[in-house]
């Protein structure tokens, strides 16, 4: 009789997620062993990896389920690691098929493909607060960053971790609740990409087959400026994504801002709606500077809509913002630092009209003529 009922014990075990696959450890095989001798409570945790870089989150993880257990006074964790043929036990379970699994027919993630025509109108800014927000009202978000030549999510997000590989399957790291892979994850610092299409398509492809992202509600990719060959890549890649089109107020922008949104004409990719970013900045005595105009996102909403013959909305216009700035410079989007700012209260109206809108044909050019 050791005092411990052992099931008590499991049952509070559940509770452990591996902190980068967000499964419990038990239905992982990562649970190898639990004893008890008198109070002194043992758990074996099998590793994915041997220099797994989360190990004092599992320990400190396993010792917290386990405070509060009845008749458990002392827990000593071992952890180790997953032989090879348990590694790939865990793959198949985690990963039965293979190829890209939002771009099967049956997928329910919806996947936002998030445009510009030029750089530096804040679609990473825009991409990293929508994910946020809707990771932070319970939905399961990730990010692929596929702005190749530009990476900024990781820094924006804070998502300062670096992948696990386990085998050929890449786990993400996890910011703010959502899951994040960048190629800036895996290159030097500062170190330049200089890579051509057929390059940037591998890249995407294996981002999207290899990286274990599990099932998700929702996908943003942020991809690069302009109309190259990565939003193209999505298209074949991903054929249901939707793209979200980012731009500022200003007239220029917003011409090839709408150039960014005409691609999917050609892709017979779904338009999800226009964001305004960089919008009016109120001053402190209360008057509004239009520092780049107005007017451009609803230009593009009504031209794309025009040219691409389904309505096409703009979904809101996010003001320029010192805290947005702020929040993207500390790695704390400003949805998650500062809600209640004019622009964390612009982004969150946007995400509830993402988080409802069906996924679905609405919105898409068909690429068909009607008859008749
Ligand atoms: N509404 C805003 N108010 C204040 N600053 C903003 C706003 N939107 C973006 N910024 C700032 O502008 C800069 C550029 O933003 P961001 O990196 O998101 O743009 P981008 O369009 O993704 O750029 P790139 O195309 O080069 O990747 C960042 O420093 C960001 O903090």
């Amino acid at each position: 009789m050791t005092g411990v009922d052992l099931r008590a014990v499991r049952a509070a075990l559940h509770g452990v997620l591996d902190p980068e696959l967000r499964r419990p450890i038990d239905e992982l095989g990562m649970l190898a062993d639990v004893t008890a001798d008198s109070g002194l409570v043992t758990v074996r945790v099998l590793l994915t990896i041997a220099g797994c870089p989360l190990r004092s989150t599992i320990d400190a993880d396993v010792r917290a389920a386990l405070t509060g257990v009845p008749g458990v006074d002392a827990v000593a964790v071992e952890l180790d690691v997953m032989s090879p043929q348990q590694r790939q036990e865990l793959r198949e379970r985690l990963r039965p098929e293979r190829g890209i699994p939002f771009s099967r027919p049956d997928s329910l993630t919806k996947v936002f493909a998030v445009a510009s025509g030029k750089g530096g109108v804040g679609k990473s800014s825009v991409t990293v607060n929508l994910a946020c927000e809707l990771a932070s009202r319970g939905l399961r978000v990730g990010i692929v960053d596929a702005d190749v030549h530009g990476f900024s999510v990781p820094a924006l997000i804070g998502a300062t971790g670096t992948p696990t590989r386990v085998d050929e399957m890449i786990l993400p790291p996890v910011a703010h609740g959502v899951k994040v892979i960048s190629i800036g994850m895996f290159v030097a610092r500062n170190q330049p990409v200089a890579w051509r299409g057929p390059m940037l398509h591998r890249a995407l492809e294996q981002f999207l087959a290899d990286v274990y992202f599990g099932d998700l509600d929702v996908l943003f990719l942020d991809l690069p400026p302009g109309t190259g060959d990565v939003a193209i890549s999505v298209s074949q890649l991903l054929p249901s994504a939707q793209l979200l089109v980012v731009t500022t107020p200003q007239a220029a922008a917003a011409d090839v801002a709408e150039r960014a949104g005409t691609v999917s004409a050609q892709t017979g990719q779904t338009v999800a709606g226009v964001i305004e970013n960089m919008s009016g900045l109120t001053l402190p005595d209360g008057t509004v500077m239009e520092v780049f105009g107005t007017g451009g996102g609803q230009r593009v909403a009504d031209r794309l809509s025009a040219s691409l013959g389904v309505p096409v909305e703009l979904l809101g216009t996010v003001p320029l913002d010192v805290a947005l700035r702020e929040g993207g410079d500390a790695g704390t989007p400003i949805v998650l630092s500062s809600p209640s700012s004019p622009a964390a209260v612009a982004l969150k109206a946007v995400a509830d009209r993402l988080a409802t809108q069906p996924r679905g044909l609405a919105g898409r050019s068909l690429g068909v003529t009607p008859v008749g």
